[in-house]
């Protein structure tokens, strides 16, 4: 039930070629030359009275496309200059867990180096930070590409950059793999992109495709297994702006999970792709690759960094979880700040990193 199409790989000027009625369902020839199948219970809930794609509505800029990136950071560009930690440090002192998340915090993703190969070791690092975040799949979870649940990840395909449980309400913020082995075969590469930084990038190329993809929100899902379909209590933006300190907070961008929005035109719908393409091809542009070692695992904040992973043959098995948001900043403000800061500043809205409630 995912999309497994890439969208962005469909000409921006695609056009019907021909039509054919078939039973309860039309059959569309694209002039990129695709076919789609369109059941008539489908195009009903998805039709609306469609004002014409010429003219396009204006999309109010948000004020904070038209100003600089509020937060400084230096995007990581190197795969050899990435952020790294020590097992034992972490495990053994707060202050080396402070520098793990801050890193996270600062850079998007922070390796963890010289972690015991096994699932157990694995977890317990996890834990260092909160208790693992459950989900439909699971708590810590141990996984090749055997499909015990029906998602992409659970392959040995390709999957494109993308964040994690955009079909949440509240997704997880952090995310750790560690690749326990990869034997008989190749591949398997992973990619981090930061998505923050790329954001910037568009928002100083064209402000108004970032306001674009500030303004629209989608619906999302996970509907893979037979018993699942979760959307996330409201639709959602693929750029979130904190509505108190006016910044973007999380980024929300997965083709595969994205579904189909009806309510808005078809001009609207022009303007929003040709925003999400330009995107798109920056997200490209700005991606790192690299591939994950047993012994090292990578923790990254899925609210801001994208990741993906390349084909792979052979047996793969990789093992992680997931942290909620409010548990990771909550530990994060209580080692930067102490608990007396951080409880003196709990309403303090000031846009400044000397407040607790900045770090989010
Ligand atoms: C649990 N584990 C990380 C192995 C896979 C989760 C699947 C993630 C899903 N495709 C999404 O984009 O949220
Ligand atoms: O298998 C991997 O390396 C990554 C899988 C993935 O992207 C995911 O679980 O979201």
């Amino acid at each position: 039930m995912q999309r497994t199409s890439d969208t962005f790989s469909i000409p921006q000027n695609v056009k019907i070629d021909s039509i054919e009625h078939r039973d309860n369902m039309v059959e569309i020839k694209w002039s990129d030359k695709h076919t789609g199948l369109y059941s008539y219970a489908w195009l009903h809930a998805h039709s609306q009275d469609m004002s014409s794609i010429e003219g396009t509505k204006s999309v109010p800029y948000p004020q904070s496309a038209m100003r600089p990136p509020r937060r400084k950071f230096t995007p990581v560009v190197d795969p050899d200059q990435t952020p790294r930690v020590k097992y034992d440090d972490v495990m053994s002192d707060d202050e080396s867990l402070h520098i793990w998340l801050t890193h996270i915090w600062d850079q998007g993703f922070c390796f963890v180096d010289d972690v015991p190969v096994s699932p157990e070791a694995t977890q317990i690092l996890i834990e260092r930070i909160a208790f693992i975040r459950n989900t439909h799949y699971g708590g810590f979870w141990d996984f090749t590409a055997d499909l015990t649940f029906k998602d992409t990840a659970y392959t040995n395909e390709f999957l494109g950059a993308h964040t994690d449980n955009t079909y949440f309400t509240d997704p997880a913020r952090l995310q750790l793999f560690h690749l326990l082995s990869h034997t008989e075969g190749s591949g398997g590469e992973n990619l981090l992109v930061d998505g923050f930084a790329a954001a910037a990038q568009l928002r100083l190329e064209k402000p108004e495709h970032y306001a674009q993809l500030v303004n629209h929100r989608h619906p999302w899902h996970a509907s893979g297994n037979e018993d699942t379909c979760i959307q996330p209590s409201a639709m959602a933006p693929v750029f979130s702006m904190h509505p108190d300190l006016n910044k973007m907070y999380q980024i929300r961008w997965n083709n595969y999970d994205r579904a189909p929005k009806t309510n808005w035109s078809a001009s609207e719908q022009t303007i929003w792709y040709r925003a999400a393409r330009h995107y798109n091809e920056i997200l490209k542009s700005r991606e790192i690759w690299t591939k994950l070692k047993p012994g090292s695992a990578l923790m990254f904040d899925n609210w801001r960094m994208l990741h993906g992973r390349s084909q792979f043959t052979g047996k793969r098995r990789m093992c992680g979880g997931y942290v909620n948001n409010d548990d990771y900043i909550s530990r994060l403000r209580l080692l930067k700040f102490g608990r007396k800061e951080v409880l003196d500043n709990l309403g303090n809205v000031g846009n400044n990193p000397q407040n607790p409630y900045w770090f989010i």
